[in-house]
């Protein structure tokens, strides 16, 4: 799959809550901030199930009530129309 293209990445990026892009990473990243750690889990359980079923995992780290999601497709070594789809999945958890 090939990676989106500047303009392509500009009108994804409007699909979704509040994503930035990391040049450097050729990602997208979103921070998540939860009432406590057991929300913060909860959410993170869910986005593991939806990345297994899109066989599309995330790099993400979880302090406390904090969730920070990078997204990339590493086959692709850059951002995919896969890291689009699953962000918006991550979205409608996180509403
Ligand atoms: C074989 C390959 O690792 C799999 O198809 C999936 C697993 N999950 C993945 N996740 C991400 N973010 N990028 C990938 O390229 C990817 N590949």
């Amino acid at each position: 799959m090939p990676k989106l293209e500047a303009t392509e990445r500009e009108a994804a990026l409007k699909e979704l809550d509040g994503w930035t892009f990391d040049a450097e990473r050729d990602a997208i990243r979103r921070s998540f901030k939860f009432a406590d750690f057991s929300e913060a889990f909860a959410f993170m359980t869910r986005v593991a199930l939806a990345a297994e079923t899109a066989n599309h995992h995330p790099d993400w780290s979880n302090v406390w009530n904090r969730v920070d999601i990078l997204l990339t497709t590493h086959d692709a070594a850059g951002l995919t129309r896969r890291d689009i789809d699953l962000a918006k999945r991550i979205d409608a958890f996180a509403r």
